[in-house]
This record gives C-alpha cells, structure tokens and sequence, in this order.
C-alpha cells in the first residue's frame, strides 16, 4: 500500500450561498472527485490523503487505511469523506481520496468541507476536448462477436450459466481530457445516474451496488437490457429474466450472512437515455456491524459484472476477454467515517490519461444469447461516454 499521509489535519465546514455550476468549482480538473445524482450529491478537488491499494485482500486493506485516517482527525473525522474505486480483480490498484476542499449539494444548499488549511491554486477554465478520433480496444468489434460466440457455446455446452464479457473501446482527442468538461456533459444527460470521478475514471453508472446507512443497507441490481423500445419486452423474456436473476441471486447470496429482513422487489424496467435495464431493489437490516467496504468484499463481483458460478464465469473471463478491466465494473462511490456511504459498479466510463480515453462495456451473456445482439449492446453503453466527448 502506498500512501500519503501527512500530519493531523483539521477540517472546517460552513456554508455558502451559491448556485454557480458546480462542475466550474474545481481549479483544474486534475484530482477532481465526483459522485453527484440528480444535481445532489458531492464534488471535491485536492488531496488530504492519498491511499493506493494492490494485491489481495483491497478492501481489507483500505478499510484499514481509512480508520487510520479517521483516528488522526478525532473529533473532526465526522464530516470526513473518502472517495474510493477499486480494481475489478486483485491484479490492478485501488484508490482511496481525501478531498482537501469538498462541496455538498443538497436541497439546493452548499457545504464546503476543507480539510488542512488548503492551498490556493489557479483556476483554469473547463476545456472542451476537440476532435475525438476512435480506434479499437483490446479487441476489435468482430474478435470480441467471436468471442462472445465461444462463450454462448460453453454455455450450451453447460460449464456455467452466465457470464459477463467487456469490451473497450480508444479515443484520442486534439486537447488534452479535462475531466470537468466530461462530468458535467455526462451529469447533464444522466440525471437518474451517478456521475463520478476517481482517479482519471469518469462516469455515469446506473447501478447502485450498495448503500449503507446505520443498520439499513439497500442496492439496485441491474442486469438484462434493451436499447430499442421502451424495454418493457425485458420483462417479457425468459432469458432476460434468467440473466437478471442470476445478478440478483449473487447480491442476495452474498450479504446474506450479514444481514435479517432481506427483500427483494422487481424486476421493473430501468429506463435511461440510450437503454433500459430490467432492475430489482434490496433492502436488508445489518446484523453483523460490517462496514460498507466489508460489505462490498462479501458481493463483489456479482454476476451483474462477473457471472454464475463466479469461480467458473472468471476464468471465462480471463481467456475470451482479453483485456485489462482496470478498475470498470468494480465498487466506486464514497464513505464516511461510521463506515456509512454508497458504491456503485463503474460502469458507462471510461479512464482517461492526457489526450486519451479508453471506454468500456460489457454485457451479460447466457446460452440463449446473440452475438450480434451483444455487440449492439455495448455500443448502446458507449453511447454514454461517446455522446458526452462528442459535445
Ligand atoms: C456490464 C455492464 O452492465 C451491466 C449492468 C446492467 C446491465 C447489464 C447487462 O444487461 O448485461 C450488465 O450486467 C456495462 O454497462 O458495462
């Protein structure tokens, strides 16, 4: 673990009155932090702390990390707040945030949390990217067709019952990437998701994978999609209701040690700007006192993003795929100091570096899948992060 932690540190919070666009705040869009829905929700810029995770045991890891952090705040640590995403597998790094300036929008109503007396750095304006030029990922889109059909085989074949495969995609654009630009075009067209940045990943995901406050934990799994229509034929279809299922059977099966008053309710149709999903919600009562990051070891990866057996469906991975996930389709969100907080899955982002970004998307494959559907699919989960470059 690599950190950087310097000496106790103290936090001021107050409020302003402003209703600027919040997305112009941060100086520069370097070490720029999101996670906003529905124009609720925090952005913050600067870094307190600093926490870089690898090997296994990441969650482990960072919830320590995290609770020494919060000791050396004391009696400050109330309005502290870490941002976090983390690595797919135990192969990539994960990160953990302190914003030094934090701003909380609620109810039209702003904090401003400074941690340390923060230091006054020059504000340069949102740039927008220029031309975007795109070129294939890992696997270019017939490879990836290709791969999806060995997977629908093995599937036929019996060896598992869903797994998930991910594709990316390259852009390169005449100026160098502002995240700012990217968050406030992706917030203004996805409301219903949450926009988030951590560390250069920047998206808009749809998916809740948990949320914990106090005793209460809910989650919204998503899995089983359309981007033709108006998605209620997901609901129509066997084996969309079976690929979904797969997803919320994994959640359930995973906090259930943790939790009593487990429900589920759905599937319903999720409706977004260019696709619908089949989603069902959870809520449960914590009776074990584990954390939000605890929580997130015990479910992740569900078959939302992984697949059913897990062991089975991520060895598929690992020999079709043939990509490097980093951190897409894994826990991203924030977390307090009681353990409290939200992780989504990240997915419909993309990680940006310099002039570049890469974009990733994947879909749920089960023995009645089709290729070419698929590859559809992605590209309609592209569009998110393609649209907003393209603004
Ligand atoms: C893996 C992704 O989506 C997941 C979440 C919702 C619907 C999904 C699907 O229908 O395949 C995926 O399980 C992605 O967007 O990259």
């Amino acid at each position: 673990m690599t950190t950087a932690l310097p000496q106790r540190r103290s936090v001021h919070v107050r409020e302003v009155e402003d209703d600027a666009d919040l997305w112009a705040l941060p100086p520069s869009g370097d070490a720029t932090v999101s996670w906003m829905h529905d124009g609720r929700g925090m952005i913050g810029w600067g870094e307190a702390a600093r926490f870089e995770i690898t090997g296994p045991g990441q969650y482990e890891q960072a919830a320590r990390a995290w609770s020494g952090f919060v000791s050396l705040l004391g009696g400050d640590a109330a309005s502290a707040v870490a941002f976090t995403s983390f690595s797919f597998d135990d192969r990539g790094r994960s990160v953990l945030i302190v914003p030094q300036v934090l701003v909380t929008r609620w109810e039209n109503r702003n904090w401003v949390t400074t941690i340390g007396p923060g230091t006054p750095s020059r504000h340069t304006p949102i740039a927008r990217p220029g031309r975007v030029r795109w070129s294939d990922g890992a696997l270019p889109r017939d490879r990836w067709r290709g791969a999806v059909a060995e997977a629908v085989r093995r599937l036929r074949r019996g060896e598992l019952d869903k797994v998930v495969l991910a594709r990316d995609l390259l852009a390169e654009t005449d100026q160098p990437l502002d995240p700012r630009f990217l968050l406030r075009e992706l917030a203004r067209r996805h409301p219903q998701c949450w926009t988030f940045a951590v560390d250069g990943l920047i998206g808009a995901t749809p998916e809740m994978l948990l949320r914990r406050r106090g005793d209460q934990v809910t989650s919204q799994v998503l899995a089983g999609s359309s981007w033709s229509g108006d998605g209620e034929q997901l609901l129509a279809s066997q084996p969309y209701r079976d690929e979904h299922d797969f997803a919320v059977e994994s959640l359930l099966t995973a906090i259930a040690p943790h939790c009593a008053d487990v429900r589920a309710s759905g599937p319903s149709v999720l409706r977004l700007r260019n696709i619908a999903h089949l989603a069902t919600d959870v809520s449960a009562t914590l009776t074990t006192g584990v954390d939000l990051l605890g929580l997130a070891a015990a479910v992740h990866p569900t078959a939302a993003v992984g697949g059913t057996p897990r062991r089975a469906a991520a060895d598929l991975i690992a020999e079709l795929e043939d990509l490097d996930r980093g951190r897409y389709a894994a826990p991203v969100g924030w977390l307090d100091a009681n353990g409290d907080g939200e992780l989504g899955l990240a997915l419909r982002c993309a990680q940006l570096s310099g002039s570049r970004a890469r974009l990733f998307a994947g879909c749920g494959i089960v023995a009645e899948s089709d290729p070419d559907v698929e590859v559809r699919e992605t590209d309609a989960k592209f569009a998110a992060v393609r649209e907003a470059l393209g603004a």
